[in-house]
């Protein structure tokens, strides 16, 4: 499920892993050092999978939010939490096989004070992480709007699909507001990759991918329409001001120095694109049918 590969943050966890790791060391070396082992005959089968399950899944919880997150106030905050946390569920799965004697008692009388204080630093860490998803929300804004849905984001730009674009006009629509929709078209796209290679034209799309959001309102909307194209969604917009958004992309694009990974000499493209004015009451196909009907038409006259 987590690899140590670049799909997960471990590497950077190298000390948080070593602290995972102590903690539920140090509670094996506590009932070793202290506890003696009890007879088989009272130890409950039960009792085993029940505080086992609350450790390893306290476990898996940690590694989990290591394997996510970048390192930082809020990864700390939840580490040390689950980690004080993890002591307490370590030593109390570990009662099932060890007593203490009376000298060594104070060791089932602190178990459940690491759960506590566990149980505020995670708080902590989850306000904290509050309020970072607020400022994150912030930059997603013109990627996502108030939805998430991380199966419907392209990888290779990063912006969500057409399925997800289609999806907020309809919301739109339903809510009964008009907005400008308008699909980009990078030109002659397929020359590119010929010439450059396909992992070089990932790269492009994704710059690109870039600019449109840049250059795009807060309110608005940009998403990966299918290879070349980028599909734009812009509530509340007139349409002689959809016209300058799209044109100031057009020109970012246009002017976008990209440099290929081999290569210092910048490569320049251009792009073309229409837009509507959907109504309500509009059919979203049969606009959109037009709409691909007018970029290839744009692309034929520009032959
Ligand atoms: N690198 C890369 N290329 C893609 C991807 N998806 C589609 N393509 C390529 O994008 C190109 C799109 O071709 P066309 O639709 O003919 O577009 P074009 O060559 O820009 O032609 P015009 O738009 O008519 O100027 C094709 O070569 C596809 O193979 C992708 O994810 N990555």
């Amino acid at each position: 499920m987590f690899t140590f590969t670049n799909t997960t943050q471990f590497r950077h966890h190298k000390l948080w892993l070593a602290f995972t790791f102590c903690v539920v060391a140090l509670a094996i070396c506590l009932a070793f050092m202290f506890g003696n082992a009890k007879e088989s005959a009272v130890i409950s089968g039960l009792d085993i999978v029940g505080e086992g399950s609350i450790a390893f899944l306290t476990l898996a919880w940690m590694l989990a939010a290591l394997a996510s997150r970048p390192p930082g106030k809020v990864t700390s905050l939840l580490t040390v939490g689950l980690g004080f946390f993890l002591f307490s569920v370590s030593l109390d799965f570990l009662d099932e096989f060890f007593h203490y004697p009376d000298a060594a008692y104070w060791i089932s009388m602190i178990e459940s004070y690491p759960a506590a204080v566990g149980m505020v630093v995670m708080t902590a860490a989850l306000y904290q992480w509050h309020l970072e998803q607020r400022a994150l929300n912030l930059q997603l804004r013109r990627r996502e709007w108030d939805f998430r849905d991380h199966d419907a984001i392209d990888p290779i730009t990063q912006l969500y699909r057409a399925e997800y674009w289609k999806a907020q006009i309809n919301k739109l629509q339903q809510s009964g507001k008009s907005a400008v929709i308008a699909i980009i078209d990078i030109n002659n796209f397929s020359l590119f990759n010929q010439k450059h290679g396909y992992t070089e034209g990932d790269r492009y799309l994704h710059d690109i991918a870039q600019l449109v959001i840049m250059n795009l309102r807060q309110q608005d909307l940009a998403c990966r329409y299918a290879g070349d194209r980028f599909a734009i969604l812009m509530p509340d917009v007139s349409p002689m001001q959809a016209d300058v958004i799209l044109n100031d992309i057009k020109v970012s694009i246009q002017h976008l120095a990209f440099r290929h990974s081999q290569n210092a000499n910048a490569i320049y493209t251009t792009a073309r694109s229409t837009q509507v004015s959907l109504l309500s009451n509009q059919r979203l196909a049969t606009v959109l049918n037009t709409m691909l009907s007018k970029l290839e038409r744009a692309h034929d006259s520009a032959a």
